[in-house]
């Protein structure tokens, strides 16, 4: 193999199976290896690519709103790629995270047909959420399609799932997945070795089905600009809708959690930053919803940071305007006094750090 190329892997998986935690995984753990990252967001805030941000400087770019796999030309993509693997970037491998919704067939496609001579395609890694599986199989029956194309599987979130249920995921997915490597991780802990190590490219790449790449091929919309993807039949985005909100008044914590307590079914992933204002002038809230779960992670606010609430906000079959007028609804233009008590229905969702840290260090949990 001509030493000079550098793998591009592609990392995809359903919204909120845990594809930014295992990069961030890859990042802290690439020892001498240096990673690019190509971060796609699918909404117009790039909260994706604010959380991998700081960690690489000028080696993350950002794709922002929109599915890569509907670009309408790769030149955006071979733009940021051709800038990553310029020898004086001495990088050694490049990692594509998709955006949660976007077709992996149309990525690896991308590269294959990519022209330039610094790269090689280095294999699709699918993230898949133990706990979520069945539910979006049943919605998305696709899914099956992605996890027989990919070259490793990472079958995230094990700590959430008992070790029986833990077996027969891996065991589904084994039957699905083909050739394809499949690992159990917690929080994206997967051997940084197996990940970058992949089986030999040009052979696996042998092995894909052109036809399998072609099929889904579109009349090239461009998808940039817009959140509303609704024009791609087929691809999984096609019935979804985002909402992008941002705000620099702070959100009051009673009436936000009494809009997130209350969430409809189809609004299955939220991400982003809260500010709590006075209720918590220290702290901005990471949150993050995937399902019925959610969580959120309380940060310092950095000297000089902004103050800002921004939140994507991606689901099928939600009203995008009522849900827009709920949020700006939930402003809170005079605070009043420090009430303590406001921030409760917050902090029930919470996680203690060392709760976390033990659920990821559990060796019965992987
Ligand atoms: N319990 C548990 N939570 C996890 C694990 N991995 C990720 N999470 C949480 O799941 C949520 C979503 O994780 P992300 O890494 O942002 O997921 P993503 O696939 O990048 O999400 P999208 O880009 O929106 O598709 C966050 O709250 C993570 O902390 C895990 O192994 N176990």
């Amino acid at each position: 193999m001509n030493r000079q190329q550098i793998p591009v892997v592609v990392l995809a998986g359903f919204l909120g199976s845990g594809k930014t935690t295992l990069l961030n995984h890859l990042l802290h753990h690439s020892g001498g290896s240096r990673i690019g990252a190509i971060v796609n967001d699918f909404g117009s805030i790039e909260i994706d690519a604010m959380s991998v941000a700081g960690q690489l400087g000028d080696s993350t770019v950002s794709l922002g709103n929109g599915c890569l796999c509907c670009a309408v030309d790769a030149s955006e993509l071979d733009e940021y790629l051709e800038r990553l693997a310029r020898p004086s970037a001495g990088i050694d491998v490049i990692v594509i995270e998709a955006s949660g919704l976007a077709e992996p067939q149309e990525l690896v496609k991308m590269l294959l047909a990519s022209e330039n001579p610094h790269i090689v395609y280095g294999g699709l890694v699918e993230v898949v959420d133990a706990a979520e599986f069945d539910a979006t199989r049943e919605r998305h029956p696709e899914v099956d399609r992605h996890l027989g194309i990919a070259d490793l599987v990472v079958v995230n979130k094990a700590d959430r799932v008992p070790g029986d249920e833990r077996e027969r995921v891996l065991g589904v997915v084994r039957g699905l997945a083909g050739r394809a490597a499949v690992v159990a991780a917690s929080y994206g802990r997967v051997d940084v070795e197996l990940f970058f190590d992949r089986a030999p490219v040009g052979e696996r790449v042998g092995q894909l089905s052109f036809d399998d790449l072609r099929e889904d091929d579109h009349d090239g919309h461009d998808a940039q600009g817009h959140d509303d993807h609704g024009e791609h039949d087929g691809h999984l985005h096609s019935a979804y809708e985002s909402l992008a909100f941002t705000s620099d008044v702070p959100m009051g914590p009673r009436p936000l959690m009494a809009l997130l307590d209350s969430r409809p079914e189809g609004l299955y992933r939220i991400k982003g930053y809260v500010d709590f204002g006075t209720a918590d002038p220290r702290n901005r809230y990471e949150v993050h919803a995937v399902g019925r779960f959610l969580r959120f992670y309380p940060q310092p606010w950095q000297p000089g940071e902004p103050r800002l609430t921004q939140l994507v906000l991606i689901g099928s079959g939600v009203d995008v305007p009522a849900l827009e007028k709920e949020l700006e609804a939930c402003r809170e233009y005079a605070p009043q006094a420090a009430d303590e008590r406001s921030m409760w229905g917050v902090l029930r969702y919470v996680q203690e750090p060392e709760e976390e840290q033990e659920a990821a260090e559990d060796p019965t949990a992987v």
